[in-house]
């Protein structure tokens, strides 16, 4: 129908079929083939697209290298269904994980996060997150699980720092936060802002912005939460087929989000938090469903691309990649030559290179030219040992630039030796015997299941726990034998039984004298004070006598006293 559509057709309806992803109208305008936008390193430069393909072109899995990304991207989130693991809208509630990454998805109220999962986990019907048009529908932290659950030996190298943190389902989770912007923003902040600094399993995030409406004041705060944080951070665009400038439109918002970083970036001193330069461009929404099906392998590229789960063979992807080295300060930066100039060195004494001349003769002479070489691939390969092992982003793509060697000039830009998040990372590893016997136990309770085991439970149960028709013979037998003991030994059983008798004399008293000085009041508490009948008896201590009260009263008992003593005189007289 689309193919034959007229450009001015008479049912309005026909202008809205898509001819194919690459070409598709909504409206009048075309919906542009773009995968992604990207944001250049100079103000200077304008901001320029890549197609879809062009994005799937320069990478790969890092677990299928070589093969194409995008079939091994839906492989990755649709062979295994990915579920709905658990919700929880208290960040201290939120289960142990320490060995897969966890991917958050982040953005205004309605701006398209839950449907996001969905596509992603190709559930069109909105299957798996509940997707609303009132803002406001996702109220907690949703963890998703997506791609198989690890094998033993990933787990071997994952290692954990608590024993007992459940074993993972998937290869990595994806977070599905509740909208900001509305009624429950005082929430949103305190459970989120913690979850983005405090959680070690958390290496990226996804800020989707309707690209329609750009960024709003809360998506730059947003932003400078998550440079706060330290978080790696992906733009993704969503809603793109509702933009009604078409390609003109996107532009016009990334520049927007660029403004936004480039103004957080300037007023942040530490300038070394990690943003994609790819702005992501997305229509999980849209009614032609080979754009939906073109944007949603963009979207899992960008949430791979967090996880750590892909290999960029284009070195620009990244805004900041973080050093993972040793951290030379600025004055101790050393000069390094190239290669071809060592080799000029040493065939004779040359003049003086233009970057040689840069660098102050204090520091050429620290050590000698071979010696800086060697010293130099010392502490490199000291830096791969110690970072062997971990997959992450940037890992492939460090350049041997930024050390200075190799180029003939000290890169005089500072990076951070490790990030905090990457201290966490390695304090949180297990120590070999630790991991050892982590996952001895959990071999142990894979086999606790094998029949065998069972067979051995049941046997070992019917020792301790013998039925009842045994136990009932058991106690028959022990009281015949009882019997048989007592008519054979009189005098020991008549012994016996008299000091148990005593025993018991003993414990029932000691039970009687309990049970009476429980019955007894122990102490007046605050309610049972003296009601006015009990008064009386605490006459004294209400009503003080004054002293000539006192004084009677005294001589009175005095002169019965006296009487007393006159009475017993004259009795003793009598007798
Ligand atoms: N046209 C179009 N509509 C979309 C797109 N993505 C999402 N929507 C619609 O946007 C609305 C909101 O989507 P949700 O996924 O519930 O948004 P949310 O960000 O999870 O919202 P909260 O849970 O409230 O924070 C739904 O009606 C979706 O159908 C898209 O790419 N294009
Ligand atoms: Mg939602």
């Amino acid at each position: 129908l689309g193919a034959f559509a007229p450009s001015r057709s008479p049912w309005p309806w026909v202008q809205h079929r898509c001819l194919s992803a690459s070409s598709c109208y909504h409206g009048q305008v075309k919906y542009p083939n773009v995968g992604a936008l990207v944001i250049p390193e100079f103000r200077t430069s304008s901001i320029a697209e890549i197609a879809p393909d062009d994005l799937f072109k320069t990478s790969s899995l890092s677990s299928a290298p070589g093969q194409p990304l995008d079939e091994e991207l839906t492989k990755l989130y649709t062979k295994t269904p990915a579920a709905f693991v658990y919700a929880e809208s208290d960040f201290y509630k939120l289960k142990k994980n320490t060995r897969v990454s966890e991917v958050c998805i982040l953005g205004r109220s309605n701006v398209g996060k839950s449907s996001l999962v969905n596509a992603l986990a190709h559930r069109p019907n909105n299957g798996l997150a509940f997707v609303s048009t009132k803002a406001g529908k996702t109220r907690s932290i949703n963890m998703y699980g997506f791609g198989p659950a690890p094998t033993i030996k990933e787990l071997q190298a994952q290692g954990s720092k608590y024993k007992d943190e459940p074993i993972p389902t998937h290869t990595f989770y994806l977070v599905d936060m509740p909208g900001y912007g509305h009624a429950s923003q005082k929430e949103w902040g305190k459970n989120i802002s913690l979850y983005l600094n405090k959680r070690s399993a958390v290496k990226g995030a996804i800020v989707l912005i309707d690209a329609e409406v750009g960024p709003k004041d809360s998506d730059l705060h947003l932003l400078e939460l998550l440079s706060a944080a330290q978080l790696k951070t992906a733009i993704v665009l969503t809603k793109a087929d509702k933009v009604k400038k078409g390609l003109e439109g996107l532009r016009e918002t990334c520049k927007k989000v660029w403004d936004a970083l480039h103004n957080i970036e300037m007023r942040t001193t530490e300038g070394n938090w990690a943003w994609e330069r790819d702005v992501y461009v997305t229509a999980v929404g849209a009614r032609d469903s080979n754009v939906v099906k073109s944007t949603v392998a963009i979207a899992r590229l960008a949430v791979a691309r967090l996880a750590g789960l892909v290999k960029d063979e284009r070195p620009d992807v990244a805004k900041n990649k973080r050093w993972s080295g040793k951290m030379i300060s600025f004055d101790d930066l050393q000069y390094i030559p190239s290669k071809s100039e060592v080799r000029e060195t040493n065939a004779s004494t040359p003049e003086p290179t233009q970057a040689t001349r840069d660098i102050p003769s204090s520091s050429k002479n620290r050590l000698g030219l071979s010696q800086a070489r060697t010293a130099f691939e010392d502490l490199e390969r000291a830096a791969k040992a110690q970072h062997a092992g971990r997959t992450r982003i940037s890992a492939g793509r460090r350049s041997r630039n930024w050390t200075g060697a190799g180029t003939g000039r000290a890169h005089a830009r500072a990076f951070y030796s490790t990030s905090v998040r990457n201290d966490e990372e390695s304090q949180n590893k297990l120590t070999k015997a630790e991991r050892d016997a982590a996952i001895d136990e959990f071999l142990k309770s894979l086999k606790a299941n094998s029949e065998r085991d069972r067979v051995r439970r049941i046997q070992l149960e019917r020792q301790t726990n013998p039925p009842r028709v045994f136990k009932r013979s058991f106690e028959a037998m022990e009281k015949r034998e009882a019997r048989r003991l007592v008519k054979q030994f009189p005098e020991i059983a008549a012994r016996t039984k008299a000091v148990l008798d005593r025993r018991l004399a003993i414990g029932e008293r000691q039970r009687q004298n309990r049970a009476t000085s429980e019955a007894e009041p122990r102490a007046i508490q605050e309610d049972q004070w003296p009601t006015t009948t009990d008064a009386n008896n605490h006459r004294d201590v209400n009503q003080a006598m004054d002293a000539d009260e006192f004084e009677s009263a005294f001589a009175k008992s005095k002169g019965l006293k006296d009487n007393e003593e006159k009475q017993r005189t004259n009795k003793k007289k009598a007798l």
